[in-house]
C-alpha cells in the first residue's frame, strides 16, 4: 500500500494563529486558503457587539436539524452565551446520533459545527450560507456526552465571511473533539425560495 505523501502525522499538529478569543488554537495543519481571510479582509472589532443581536434563521424556524425543537432526531443545539466576538452553544449526543456503536457520527459533529459557525455568520447582519466547511476530528465523542461548541469570525471580505470554531467534550475547557473553519457566502432572500420544491 502506498501512503500518500500529504498524509498528516501526529508531529504535524501545529499551533495555528487565529482570532480565537483565547488566542492561537491547535489544528492538524492550517485552515486552507479558501477558509482563511485574505489580506484586506475586515476583522471584527474586538469586544464590539455583533451587528445583529440574534439570528433570524434560528429564531424563526423550528424545523432546522441543527437547532430546531421540531426535528425529532435533530441535534437541538442551544446557544448558551453570545458576546461581541463569539457564540457558545451545546448539545447532547443521543443514540440517534451514533456512527460507530456508542460514538457520535462524524457527519453530525460537522453539522453541529456548521450550525454554530452559521449562527456567527448570520449575526454579522446578512443572510449567509455555507460555501465551504473544513473539519478536523480530534477525539471520539461518546453517546451521552454534552458537546460544548464555540465559534468566532476571523474576517469579512465582500460577500464572504470567514468563521472558525471548536467543539469540546463535557465542559468548556474539556478535550477538543472537533475543529472547523468555514467560508460563508452572503446571498439574497430569493436563495431560500427559488429552489424550493414544495
Ligand atoms: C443560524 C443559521 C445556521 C445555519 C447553519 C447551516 C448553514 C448551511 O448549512 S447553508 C446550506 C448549505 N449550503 C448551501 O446550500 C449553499 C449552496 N451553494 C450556493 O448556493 C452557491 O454555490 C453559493 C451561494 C455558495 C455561491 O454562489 P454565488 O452566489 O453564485 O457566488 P459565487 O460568485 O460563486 O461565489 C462568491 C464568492 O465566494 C467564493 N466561493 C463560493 N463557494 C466557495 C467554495 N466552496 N470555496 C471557496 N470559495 C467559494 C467564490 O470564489 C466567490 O469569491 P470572489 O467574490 O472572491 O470571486
Amino acid at each position: 500500500m502506498t501512503i500518500p505523501s500529504d498524509r498528516v502525522s501526529g508531529e504535524d499538529l501545529e499551533v495555528w494563529a487565529s482570532a480565537a478569543p483565547d488566542g492561537p488554537v491547535r489544528r492538524r495543519g492550517p485552515a486552507s486558503s479558501r477558509t482563511t481571510p485574505p489580506a484586506g479582509a475586515a476583522a471584527p472589532a474586538a469586544g464590539a457587539p455583533f451587528p445583529r443581536a440574534s439570528s433570524p434563521a434560528r429564531d424563526d424556524y423550528q424545523g432546522c436539524f441543527g437547532c430546531g425543537g421540531d426535528s425529532p432526531s435533530g441535534l437541538r443545539i442551544v446557544e448558551t452565551r453570545v458576546d461581541g466576538t463569539s457564540v457558545e452553544a451545546e448539545f447532547a449526543v443521543r443514540d440517534v446520533h451514533q456512527g460507530a456503536p456508542g460514538l457520535a457520527h462524524g457527519g453530525l459533529l460537522a453539522t453541529a459545527m456548521d450550525e454554530v459557525l452559521g449562527s456567527v455568520a448570520w449575526r454579522l447582519g446578512g443572510r449567509y450560507v455555507t460555501g465551504r466547511l473544513e473539519t478536523d476530528f480530534l477525539a471520539p465523542v461518546p453517546v451521552g456526552a454534552t458537546v460544548r461548541l464555540r465559534a468566532w469570525c476571523n474576517g469579512v471580505h465582500g460577500r464572504k465571511a470567514y468563521v472558525e470554531g471548536e467543539g469540546r467534550i463535557g465542559a468548556p475547557d474539556g478535550p477538543v473533539a472537533v475543529r472547523a473553519a468555514a467560508l460563508f457566502v452572503e446571498v439574497p432572500e430569493e436563495h431560500f425560495t427559488k429552489e424550493r420544491l414544495n
